[in-house]
């Protein structure tokens, strides 16, 4: 085991990364980790970069503002009972030892004294009323902030959907766009700060209650007592050997325990039909056993369990020591001179030191964790604050009255994706023209620029160099929800929505989502009725429903529950074909609407049955009066013989524009292509 535990350090590799951090390496088991040592000093106090609270404070305001925003009445609850909680551990202490001093006293006089007894009867009363309403305060705020932590989740969380659904494609692509924040962390984070603020006040106030017992209790073993108080709040520090608290990155580098997570992995269902196809099971098995034994000797669980238990047990004997530090002290003082001290001064030193180290322990725990938590913060800013690289255009567009559709013109566009790692534009000097109400098809190989051309013309993209004219004003002028909502898709990626099919389709036209009648011709035209009748529950059927059931560990093998749980949001699967016939007819709903001007249709055919494709195209065509169309296709039968324009591509160009007879009469790359096809058939 010992091979596998081994510690070295890594330095910065150049000078210029002199300033920086080195790295201890450690390897514990199968594991290597990583950990930033913080030379600077062994000893920190709590180890929060305080300059991480001074640095944060625009974010921190911004945050409380928008947390006051949304209730400012359960902020200043919350705030109050954060106060409170700041001095009732104090408070409690206070009364508690001042019951306990009176009981002492009570019982050494042995007889009836009526002021002691009214002292008691105040002290018992006073720490009663204490107690009482601190149940009261945690019961109302416990109430409060999860309200409150509710209402916040719900208002972030719309801010956060807003700001995600208004970002463009090119935006949406960036690292920036995913980074990763949930809205209660928000919450939480910002609650931990008044936490922390909480445990700072009672903190020094418990301080205060210790040094007022300590002088008049204990003024003999004053600067002795508080010394061994301190003891393990600043041992802790110095010795912070929990790897949790510090930082670090980990990864398996054992070749054999990365070959049995990928063997596991295989039996995951998404490889399930190659694994049984290809009768792997026993291979896998016994691949497994091998990995396995060569594993058997080498530790492979957390890495912080790995970690406590690469150190040896003379820490933790000396820590529990030392918490009992004061009491023993003061024990060996009873010992020498048994008058000094009492049992019940004994009690109060030992409930106030306990209660003081756990407040400083808290702090402490909220310290280490609240970076991440910030972090959280700062996303979920960035995120709302990630500015468009598409600028929206001012002009309305709204066609007229009747309009036989859109026109459009490509003039001399070039275009990379952002980030493309070719060499080679997507599109390179692309020109053509498209009268309002054509029928136009793009044809050409694979990668040759056909999709591309559709996102430049849907406003997916800007183009690199060149314009895009639509009703001959640049695209860009253009408002782009206004282009949006005369503009109905449907291509091969659109995917079926964890919703029900009726408003899977619905959604295609939102103001008639709930329309029946339109929904039902919808799947009609787009030939997916019979698969929709299919279902038991019909229109009401959710294909992918979001999964939240889950089964409780004592609850597996429990018949009746276990029913009712494989019952629970299944997933239904459907043919690809018949997929591609429900994602069509929330094209075809949004069709119905005689707002829509402009429809683009990307190879949505590829599963379809030869009968559906013909159907599919027929009753696409048939919708197009008053509207321009463009499809892109590799087959060529059904459509291309139709359209008023063909444009041919190749290697991100249009090289050749035309109907179908004077492009087969042209005898280039079209007429190629298409006696490719028609050979299979002669
Ligand atoms: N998101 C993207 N990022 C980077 N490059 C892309 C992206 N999408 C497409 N490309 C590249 O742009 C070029 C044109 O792709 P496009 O999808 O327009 O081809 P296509 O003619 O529609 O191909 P297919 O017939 O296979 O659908 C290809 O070289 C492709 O690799």
């Amino acid at each position: 085991m010992l091979n596998f535990l081994w510690t070295r350090r890594i330095m910065p590799p150049t000078d210029a990364q002199k300033e920086r951090t080195p790295l201890l390496e450690r390897r514990l088991g199968v594991w290597r980790v990583l950990i930033a040592a913080d030379e600077s000093s062994s000893f920190r106090l709590p180890n929060l970069q305080w300059g991480i609270i001074s640095t944060h404070i625009p974010l921190l305001t911004r945050g409380y503002k928008d947390i006051h925003s949304i209730s400012p009445m359960l902020f200043w609850l919350m705030v109050v009972t954060h106060l409170w909680y700041a001095i009732e551990d104090p408070l409690s202490l206070y009364f508690s030892n001042r019951l306990l001093l009176l009981i002492q006293r009570s019982v050494l006089q042995g007889k009836v004294h009526t002021s002691l007894d009214r002292d008691l009867c105040m002290a018992i009363i006073a720490r009663a009323s204490c107690s009482a309403f601190s149940g009261f305060v945690q019961w109302t705020s416990n109430n409060v902030q999860d309200q409150y932590c509710m209402l916040v989740n719900y208002r972030l969380q719309e801010r956060l959907l807003r700001a995600n659904l208004a970002r463009d494609l090119e935006t949406s692509q960036d690292n920036e766009a995913h980074l990763t924040t949930d809205p209660e962390l928000v919450f939480r984070c910002l609650v931990r700060l008044l936490d922390l603020g909480k445990e700072i006040i009672s903190f020094l106030l418990q301080l205060r209650l210790l040094l007022h017992l300590l002088g008049s209790e204990f003024a003999s073993a004053g600067p002795v007592s508080i010394l061994l108080c301190f003891l393990p709040l600043l041992l802790e520090n110095m010795w912070d050997n929990q790897l949790w608290s510090k930082a670090y990155v980990k990864q398996a580098i054992n070749g054999d325990y990365l070959r049995q997570e990928a063997l596991t992995l295989l039996t995951d269902h998404t490889y399930k039909a190659e694994v049984m196809g290809g009768n792997l099971s026993s291979y896998l098995l016994e691949e497994y056993q091998r990995v396995h034994d060569a594993l058997s000797h080498i530790p492979n669980g957390d890495v912080e369990t790995l970690w406590r238990r690469s150190t040896t047990a003379l820490p933790n004997m000396f820590f529990n020591l030392c918490n009992d530090g004061p009491v023993l002290y003061i024990g060996l003082l009873a010992l020498m001179n048994p008058s000094q001290v009492s049992v019940v001064q004994l009690a109060m030193l030992e409930q106030t030191a306990t209660r003081l180290r756990y407040t400083f322990a808290f702090a402490r725990h909220i310290i280490t964790l609240w970076p991440s938590e910030l972090a959280s913060v700062k996303n979920f800013y960035r995120l709302l604050d990630l500015k468009n690289k598409m600028k929206d255009g001012c002009m309305p567009y709204s066609p007229a009255a009747g309009a036989l559709g859109v026109s459009l013109e490509v003039r001399n566009v070039s275009f990379n994706y952002p980030g493309a790692k070719s060499e080679r534009d997507a599109l390179k000097d692309v020109s053509f023209s498209i009268k309002a109400g054509q029928l136009v098809v793009i044809v050409g190989a694979n990668g040759s620029g056909k999709s591309t051309i559709l996102k430049l013309l849907t406003r997916c993209y800007d183009a690199t160099s060149g314009t895009v004219l639509v009703d001959g004003n640049p695209i860009e002028d253009y408002q782009i929800a206004d282009l949006r909502s005369v503009t109905a898709s449907l291509t091969q990626e659109h995917t079926i929505f964890p919703l029900s099919l009726s408003e899977n389709i619905g959604i295609g036209s939102p103001s008639s989502a709930t329309n029946l009648d339109k929904i039902t011709q919808a799947a009609k035209l787009a030939g997916a009725q019979d698969v929709i009748e299919n279902f038991t529950n019909g229109y009401d059927t959710v294909l992918e429903p979001v999964k939240t059931a889950s089964l409780s560990y004592t609850g597996r093998g429990n018949e009746v529950l276990e029913k009712e749980y494989e019952k629970m949001e299944k997933s239904t699967n459907v043919s690809g074909g018949e997929k591609q016939r429900l994602v069509a007819s929330r094209t075809f709903m949004r069709m119905l609407s005689e707002d829509i001007k402009f429809v683009i249709v990307d190879e949505p055919s590829s599963a379809l049955d030869p009968g559906g494709e013909y159907e599919l195209f027929k009753q696409l065509r048939e919708a197009r009066k008053g509207r321009t169309m463009i499809f892109v296709t590799h087959r060529f039968g059904h459509l291309t013989k139709f359209a008023d324009l063909i444009l041919c591509m190749k290697g991100g160009t249009v090289v050749e524009t035309g109907t179908h007879q004077e492009l087969l009469n042209h005898q280039g790359e079209y007429a190629h292509l298409y006696n490719v096809q028609a050979q299979a058939f002669t």
